[in-house]
């Protein structure tokens, strides 16, 4: 009798000790997988970090072979591209020229260190988002994995782990409860960079991949799989312009990276300290004016980096703004076979009520973007530039004369910052309250011709 109450005891003792283990085995479990869950995707769009792990080997072949690809499924070399004529910015205009090919492409040369890699993943999620912006669609691109990944319990793909997650989730497992709270605010991190990306592709130009190199390179030179002869294929923003006229202008307080090296960070400084107040720089601009006397042949004046680094004050960017849309010029009037202009200087009204839609135009597009940096709460765009276009032929009278165009381009810096991108903002409310002021003026002169 008593060898079989301690037997039985004894069996209790071990059933229970056996539940109890496996209680703290799967509660154990659960645990670590949840943690590991939120931590992978919180690690997807983790601050002050580059939008894509460009250092991750597998991760940038696969962008890079799906930009390739890209542009390869309906675009093939058969003609050589040409240097563009009216190139404003950019890196090494004389060594490596932004090119254009017909019918309205620019193919724009990529860098083979970290900021083309950067600059492809950039426009790839742009794209890939734009036809499907999920939660889904980006943790694939980013991460290259496949699987849904939403609830914790979807995650779990082993059997073990699915059982050890329902069951701490039936107990609701405080670690567990934790992190499948944590798991959704990382998700809705995501949602929101989606969301915002997705919105993105309206202030950007159209782009169809890379194009000039086979494959990924796995030179030496190319330690990031880019070559020198890797070019961005994008839509050339001035291909429908007669006379198109562009400002190329770079925007943010700041135009190095807060990793940047000493010696980066001094020679950004150097190069325009006003960027910090200003919020922006001009690069260079291009506009057509063939009266005036520093016209080019083909009637256009033209302003390098220099000139744009030389204005210390908001009134001489002013008058560079002003320049640049031809605006306040009173021009004498020229003798023309029209008698509307040649009489009574209506040549000049004509040019300014265009001048002035123009800049209502462009006033437009930058509330929107301002609108889009207002409720960017992650993404940083370090010497990125904004690139405005308007029509310079003032004689179409169909509507077109008062075109304009405002996108931004240059995307080898991106970042993501918590609280998203102030010093954009500054330069975007700088070059808001000049056109406005502009714009004012011009109006209130037109008033006078009336
Ligand atoms: N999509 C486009 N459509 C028309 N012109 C473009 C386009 N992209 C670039 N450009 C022209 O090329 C110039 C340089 O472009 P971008 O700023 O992208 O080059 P970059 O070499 O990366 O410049 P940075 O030296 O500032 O890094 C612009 O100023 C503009 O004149
Ligand atoms: O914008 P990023 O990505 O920093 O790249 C820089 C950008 O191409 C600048 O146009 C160029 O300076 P300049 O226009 O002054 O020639 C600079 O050269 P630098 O770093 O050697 O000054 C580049 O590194």
């Amino acid at each position: 009798m008593r060898v079989q109450v301690s037997r039985s005891s004894y069996l209790v003792l071990v059933s229970s000790s056996a539940v109890f283990v496996t209680f703290r085995i799967l509660q154990w479990r659960a645990r670590s997988r949840a943690r590991k869950t939120v931590e992978r995707v919180k690690e997807m769009v983790e601050e002050n970090q580059p939008l894509i792990v460009y250092w991750d080997l597998s991760v940038r072949e696969r962008i890079l072979k799906a930009a390739i690809r890209r542009a390869s499924k309906w675009m093939s070399l058969n003609e050589d591209p040409k240097p563009m004529v009216g190139q404003v910015g950019g890196a090494a205009v004389h060594k490596r020229p932004v090119l254009t090919l017909n019918p309205d492409y620019v193919l724009k040369p990529l860098l083979a260190d970290h900021r083309g890699i950067r600059e492809i993943a950039f426009y790839e999620s742009l794209k890939i988002l734009s036809n499907n912006p999920t939660n889904q669609t980006y943790s694939t691109f980013l991460t290259g994995k496949q699987k849904e990944k939403s609830p914790l319990l979807k995650q779990a793909g082993e059997v073990f782990d699915t059982l050890a997650l329902a069951f701490a989730i039936s107990i609701q497992d405080p670690v567990v409860t934790e992190s499948e709270k944590a798991l959704k605010d990382a998700w809705k991190v995501v949602k929101k960079e989606v969301e915002a990306l997705h919105r993105l592709s309206k202030f950007t130009a159209p782009y169809y991949g890379v194009i000039g190199q086979p494959g990924v390179s796995h030179a030496p030179e190319c330690p990031f799989g880019v070559t020198d002869d890797a070019h961005l294929l994008l839509q050339d923003l001035t291909s429908n312009y007669s006379k198109p006229c562009v400002i190329d202008l770079k925007l943010g307080t700041q135009t190095f990276e807060p990793d940047a090296p000493p010696e980066k960070q001094e020679r950004e400084l150097g190069k325009y300290p006003e960027q910090a107040e200003f919020g922006f720089r001009i690069v260079g601009m291009r506009m057509y004016d063939p009266d005036h006397p520093d016209a080019d042949e083909k009637g256009f004046r033209c302003f390098k980096k220099p000139y744009g680094r030389s204005l210390k004050s908001r009134d001489q960017i002013l008058d560079a703004l002003r320049t640049f849309l031809c605006a306040g010029v009173e021009k004498p009037v020229i003798a023309s076979e029209d008698k509307r202009i040649a009489e009574d200087g209506v040549n000049n009204f004509l040019t300014e009520s265009v001048r002035c839609k123009t800049i209502a135009n462009l006033l437009v597009q930058l509330r929107q973007l301002r609108r889009w940096f207002e409720e960017n709460k992650s993404l940083r765009f370090y010497a990125s530039s904004l690139l405005l276009v308007y029509e310079g032929d003032t004689s179409k009278d169909n509507g077109s004369q008062d075109a304009a165009t405002a996108k931004m381009i240059d995307f080898g810096r991106v970042r993501r910052e918590l609280g998203g991108d102030q010093a954009y903002r500054v330069g975007l409310r700088m070059l808001n309250s000049c056109l406005g002021e502009i714009l004012d003026q011009e109006e209130e002169r037109l008033g006078k011709h009336r």
